[in-house]
């Protein structure tokens, strides 16, 4: 079943209330939450519209019905691509982040691992995950992923935590299920999913054997409380605000509380030798889904400096032509390396189709570290107004209108309305605390930098450039290039 927005609304709305904002419990409804609902909104939208069908939909053959995609486990190079497209044009419209692929990411992860644990270990976890699927593709939910554990002392392994929630860990476990405490932070979109899906955040050894857990839980279950930071803009509440300022967001620290996990919904209890394998495959699953919402963010931030540049007559000045450029520059290196990760990937044992680990990585690092550089041309481009435009309402009372209507037209060819549109715009893009959110998101969403690092000193294949430096230099008479030589790109399909 594709569930309308209006069905989505509806479950979340009489969900128990276990989300606080501000010291307060609060119901789903509450407003502050409202703009994060309505970039959800349009997810479901795009999943009821003819021409987004095979996009934002994909047919599953675990349920052998259509599903949402970001409840589909990819098959090929296709779903991967298809997935990054929809990525990347849901994001434009709503502004940025889509918040749906954490959750995809992490049903991916676990599709894949559950299956690696079991043949390893003899268990049962895959079969226990497929059900859970089959159960989260009917019902068309949505789920968020808690993978960042609070972490306390950085250089102290979760064992050796002095406060052992700074993790979150099994406390008991019983015939039925599993007791979990601790907390996750920074769960993006957590206040409205149907479904909390927690995974560990890294490698693990023996002795952090209970940090080693896997489970999802219904958003609003029993002993978790949801503390959530929205972000907004200024005239989310104003009835003709423009759609950039309808959208949001909001993170919560997710508290496990001795919350009880029903064994049916537990997907990895204790194997530790597998906890830097789920971590990672979220990472790059997430760190291809980046190659899709990037490129989004760079293509707002282009739209909204080529139109300031345009509004400053200044657009044919050669420095300001080739800024513009840099956007082109940064969007399209970061699709192109979710392209190649998609042609490049590879089928795992659980079917789940898997991009690239190189591509993905060096994607992500590339225009993860660019934000702030693109927002900066922006700034560069736009000039101080944006933080110091006068309040909109200025613009219409009876004493200051005159002036500001003046004020603000620099292209005479513009007009006052549009103006003051395409100003108010270059602040909330450039300099309000969406621009903040976006900023940091980018360093650190998915992983901090040294994180990409870390799995490129892993996987990138060094020794081949080795081995082709020795032979250049004459100190080898050969090189081996028959392993690069023979890689076909697969079969999109
Ligand atoms: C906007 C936003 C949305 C997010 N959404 C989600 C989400 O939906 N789900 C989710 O699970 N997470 C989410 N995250 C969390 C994100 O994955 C983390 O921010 C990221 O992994 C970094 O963790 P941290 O913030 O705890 O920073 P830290 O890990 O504390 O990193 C801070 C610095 O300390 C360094 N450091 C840390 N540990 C060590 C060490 N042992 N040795 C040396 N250096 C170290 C790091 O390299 C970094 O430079 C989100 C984050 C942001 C900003």
């Amino acid at each position: 079943m594709l569930r309308t927005k209006e069905q989505y609304f509806e479950k979340l709305f009489s969900m128990k209330p276990n989300v606080y904002i501000g010291g307060k419990k609060v119901t789903r409804d509450d407003p502050r939450l409202r703009p994060g609902l309505n970039v959800l909104g349009v997810t479901f939208d795009l999943a009821q519209d003819e021409k987004w069908k095979n996009v934002a939909t994909a047919h599953s053959n675990l349920i052998n019905k259509e599903v949402h995609r970001w409840a589909h486990l990819p098959q090929n190079p296709y779903d991967l691509m298809q997935k990054q497209k929809l990525i990347r044009l849901a994001a434009r419209r709503v502004g940025g982040c889509i918040q749906r692929c954490m959750g995809h990411d992490a049903i991916n992860a676990l599709a894949i691992c559950t299956k690696e644990i079991d043949e390893a270990k003899g268990t049962n976890y895959h079969e226990r995950f497929m059900n859970y699927l089959k159960d989260y593709q009917e019902n068309d939910l949505v789920g968020c992923c808690a993978q960042t554990d609070s972490k306390g002392d950085r250089l102290k392994r979760p064992n050796e935590q002095q406060n052992k929630d700074h993790y979150v860990h099994i406390v008991e476990e019983k015939k039925d299920g599993i007791i979990v405490s601790g907390f996750k932070m920074s769960v993006t979109q957590a206040a409205y999913a149907d479904e909390i899906i927690v995974i560990p955040t890294r490698a693990l050894k023996a002795d952090d054997r209970d940090f080693a857990v896997a489970f999802a839980l219904p958003g609003d279950w029993d002993n978790m409380h949801l503390i959530t930071r929205p972000v907004w803009l200024r005239d989310k509440d104003d009835k003709n605000a423009p759609p950039f300022c309808t959208y949001g967001v909001s993170d919560s620290v997710i508290v496990f509380d001795n919350t009880f996990v029903p064994k049916e919904r537990v997907f990895m209890c204790g194997e530790w030798e597998f906890g830097r394998r789920l971590a990672l495959l979220f990472a790059d699953s997430h760190r291809h889904s980046y190659s899709g919402c990037k490129p989004a963010v760079s293509d707002i931030l282009c739209g909204a400096a080529s139109l300031a540049a345009q509004a400053n007559n200044i657009e044919k000045v050669p420095h300001v032509k080739e800024k513009l450029t840099e956007y082109a520059g940064a969007a399209e290196l970061a699709y192109a390396a979710g392209i190649a990760a998609a042609v490049f990937g590879e089928k795992t044992k659980s079917g789940v189709f898997f991009p690239n680990p190189i591509y993905a990585n060096v994607g992500r690092r590339l225009t993860g570290e660019l934000i702030y550089h693109e927002y900066n041309l922006l700034t560069e481009i736009a000039g101080g107004i944006s933080v110091t435009l006068p309040f909109k309402e200025d613009f219409f009372a009876e004493e200051t209108k005159g002036f500001l209507e003046q004020f603000i037209v620099r292209n005479p060819n513009l007009t006052a309305d549009y103006s003051l549109k395409l100003w108010k715009f270059i602040e909330d893009v450039g300099a309000s605390p969406m621009t903040a959110w976006y900023e940091i998101a980018g360093v650190h969403g998915g992983g901090s930098p040294i994180m990409e690092t870390i799995a490129l000193s892993i996987e990138y294949d060094f020794e081949t450039r080795k081995n082709l430096a020795r032979y250049l230099a004459g100190i080898d008479d050969s090189y081996d290039e028959s392993k690069e030589l023979n890689l076909e790109p697969n079969d999109i399909k």
